[in-house]
C-alpha cells in the first residue's frame, strides 16, 4: 500500500525542512530581487503574494513534485465531470456544475444535469425579481421588506457572509436577517423587530431535517399565524431551498416555492445553489450570476493554469507544508475589511468540515497531519486583539491577509488607513524588531522574532465576481489539501454524530439512560429538572420511532 509518508518527496520535504528551519525569510528577499515578482500572480480581480513564507525555491519545487506526484490531475478531472469522488455517501461533488457557464454538459449517471441547473436558476431568476420589484405580494397585499433566511451551517454561512460581503450592492428597500441558532433568542431577536405582512422567510436546508433549522421554521410559522394570516397564507410569506420537496411541502411551502438542488452539492459548497437564493434576492438576479462568473473563471484557473501558476494549487501546497513540516496547527484568516467579516466563519467550516479527517479514502488511518484550525477576525479589530501572540507568543501561525483596493467614495482616508495597516503588519510579522539586550544573549521582552508567513490576497474591489472567484479560490485550495492526504473532504461523519446522539438524548428525557456515561447521565439530570413537560411528549417520539424502524436513512447533508 502507498504510504505518503514514506515517498521519495515527503522525506525529501522533510529533509529541507531540517536544512531551511532556521532560514530567515527576509534574508530570501535580500538573496532573490525578483522573489516578489516571481512569488506572485494574478488571477482576474485577485492577487496574491506568496512571497513572504518561509518557503525556499528548492522547497516550492519539491512541494510541486509533491502536486505532480498526487493523484490531483485525475481527482480534479473527476470531480469536474461527475465521477463519485464523495465515496462514504456514495455522490458526485458537483458545486462547479452549478457555476458552469459554459456550454458544456455535466453528467450524473448518464443524464446531463445542466438543465435542471438552468431550470432551477430561471426559477431564483422569477422569484427574485418578483420580489424585489414588489410585484410578489404578502398576504395583505403589501410588497415584500423584509428576508429571513433560517438554516445551519452551509445553508446559512454562505448566503450570510455572501449577503454581508455584497452589502453596498443590495436592494434599498429590503433588510436580510440570518437566524442559525437554536437558542431561541436568536429567531426572538429578529423576529421583534419585523412585521409578518412584509417578511419572507427563506427555510434553507438541504435535508429539511435539521433540528435547528426546522424548530426556527416552525417558530417563525406560530409568529406568522398568531400575528398575521392563516394557514392559507403561510405559502405567500415561507419559501424553501431545499433537495427534500415532500417535506418542505408538508410544512406549508407551496410545490413552486421549493427551490430544489441536489445531493451532489454538498452543504458548505452550496451557496451557488438555491441556498444562494438570498444573495439574489439582496443584489439582484444579475449580481447573483457575476458571484457564479467569477467563481467560474476561477474553476477554469484551477483546471488549465500548471501547477506553478495555478493559485488555488500554491495556496494548497504552502498550507502543506506549514502543516506537514513545519508543524503549525493553525491557520488564521485576517481580511481588512469589514464587509468580510463573516468570511473567518465561512471559511472555518469549509476547510475544518472538509479537511477535518482522519482515515483516508480506503478508510485507513493516516499517520500525519491533516486539516488545521482556521480561525480569525477582522483587521484591525485583530490587531487590537489577538495580534500580541502571534507578534511575541510561542505559537507559529501563518497568516492569509486580505483587502480589496479600491476605497468606498468618501471615506478614502479610512482605507488607506485600513490597508497600510496590514502592510505593516505582515512586514512587521517577517522582520521582527531586535531589542536593545539583543547582543548580550539576554532575553527582551521588546523584540519580536519575526520570520512569522503570511500570504497577502489582493481584489481589486469587492464585486460580486471578485467574492466568486475568492470562495472558489478556497474551496479548491481546501481540494488539494485533500486529495494530497487522500482523504474524502466532503462527507461528514462527526457531524452526524453529534445529531444522531442528540436525537437519542432528547428522547431520554423521562427514561433510565444508564447506558450514557454518568457525567451526561449526571449532566441530564439537572437539565430534566427544568423540562418535566417535555418528558412525556419526548417518551412517545421513542416509542413512535421504535414501532417505525427500519424507515429510510434521512439523507446528510
Ligand atoms: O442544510 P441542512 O441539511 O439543514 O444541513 C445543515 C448543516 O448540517 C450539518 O451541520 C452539516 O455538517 C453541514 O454541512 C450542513 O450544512
Amino acid at each position: 500500500m502507498f504510504q505518503l509518508t514514506r515517498s521519495v518527496i515527503w522525506q525529501a520535504l522533510e529533509r529541507l525542512h531540517q536544512q531551511t528551519r532556521d532560514d530567515r525569510i527576509r534574508d530570501y528577499f535580500r538573496a532573490d530581487p525578483q522573489r516578489f515578482e516571481q512569488m506572485s500572480l494574478r488571477v482576474g480581480g485577485l492577487f496574491l503574494d506568496y512571497s513572504k513564507h518561509q518557503v525556499s525555491d528548492q522547497v516550492l519545487a519539491k512541494l510541486l513534485e509533491l502536486a505532480d506526484h498526487s493523484a490531483l490531475v485525475q481527482r480534479r478531472a473527476q470531480m469536474f465531470s461527475g465521477d463519485i469522488i464523495n465515496v462514504t455517501e456514495d455522490r458526485p461533488v458537483l458545486h462547479t456544475a452549478l457555476r458552469n457557464l459554459s456550454d458544456e454538459p455535466v453528467y450524473v449517471d448518464g443524464e446531463d444535469v445542466m438543465p435542471e441547473i438552468q431550470r432551477t436558476r430561471e426559477q431564483i431568476k422569477r422569484f427574485s425579481e418578483a420580489v424585489r420589484s414588489g410585484e410578489w405580494k404578502g398576504y395583505s397585499g403589501k410588497r415584500i421588506k423584509d428576508v429571513v433566511n433560517i438554516g445551519i451551517g452551509g445553508s446559512d454561512l454562505g448566503p450570510n457572509m455572501a449577503c454581508r460581503a455584497l452589502l453596498k450592492y443590495r436592494h434599498p428597500e429590503l433588510s436580510f436577517h440570518f437566524v442559525s441558532n437554536v437558542d431561541g433568542t436568536h429567531i426572538q431577536k429578529v423576529l421583534s423587530r419585523l412585521d409578518p405582512a412584509t417578511t419572507l422567510f427563506i427555510v434553507s436546508t438541504k435535508t429539511f431535517s435539521t433540528q435547528e433549522t426546522l424548530l426556527n421554521a416552525k417558530s417563525a410559522r406560530r409568529w406568522f399565524l398568531d400575528n398575521a394570516g392563516e394557514d392559507a397564507d403561510v405559502g405567500a410569506h415561507f419559501i424553501a431551498a431545499s433537495t427534500n420537496r415532500r417535506a418542505a411541502m408538508a410544512f406549508g411551502i407551496r410545490e413552486e416555492n421549493v427551490f430544489e438542488f441536489w445531493a451532489w452539492v454538498g452543504g458548505r459548497y452550496s451557496m451557488w445553489s438555491s441556498i444562494g437564493l438570498p444573495i439574489a434576492l439582496s443584489i439582484g438576479f444579475e449580481g447573483f450570476m457575476e458571484l457564479l462568473e467569477g467563481a467560474h473563471e476561477m474553476d477554469r484557473h484551477f483546471i488549465e493554469a500548471p501547477f506553478a501558476e495555478n493559485m488555488p494549487v500554491l495556496m494548497a501546497l504552502i498550507g502543506i507544508w506549514y502543516i506537514n513540516f513545519v508543524g503549525a496547527e493553525t491557520q488564521a484568516v485576517v481580511p481588512y475589511d469589514q464587509a468580510l467579516h463573516q468570511l473567518p466563519s465561512f471559511l472555518q467550516q469549509l476547510d475544518m468540515e472538509s479537511n477535518g479527517k482522519s482515515v483516508d479514502i480506503f478508510g485507513h488511518p493516516v499517520n500525519y497531519k491533516t486539516g488545521p484550525i482556521v480561525w480569525g477576525q477582522t483587521g484591525s479589530n485583530g490587531q487590537h486583539a489577538f495580534f500580541q501572540l502571534l507578534h511575541q507568543g510561542t505559537r507559529y501561525v501563518p497568516i492569509d491577509f486580505i483587502a480589496s483596493l479600491k476605497p468606498e467614495p468618501g471615506f478614502e482616508d479610512h482605507h488607506f488607513a485600513l490597508l497600510t495597516n496590514m502592510l505593516a503588519q505582515a512586514n512587521a510579522f517577517m522582520e521582527g524588531s531586535q531589542g536593545d539586550n539583543q547582543e548580550h544573549g539576554q532575553h527582551d521582552p521588546y523584540s519580536c522574532p519575526g520570520n512569522r508567513p503570511s500570504s497577502t490576497l489582493l481584489l481589486d474591489e469587492l464585486t460580486p465576481k471578485n467574492l466568486g472567484a475568492l470562495i472558489a479560490l478556497y474551496e479548491h485550495k481546501v481540494f488539494v489539501q485533500g486529495v494530497i492526504w487522500n482523504i474524502n473532504s466532503f462527507d461528514q461523519w462527526g457531524v452526524q454524530l453529534g445529531k444522531r446522539i442528540a436525537g437519542e438524548i432528547s428522547e431520554r428525557i423521562d427514561t433510565n439512560a444508564s447506558d450514557f456515561d454518568a457525567s451526561t447521565q449526571g449532566l441530564l439530570q439537572l437539565v430534566r429538572d427544568h423540562f418535566p413537560h417535555h418528558a412525556t411528549s419526548a417518551n412517545d417520539k421513542a416509542k413512535a420511532k421504535t414501532k417505525g424502524k427500519g424507515g429510510k436513512q434521512e439523507t446528510s447533508s
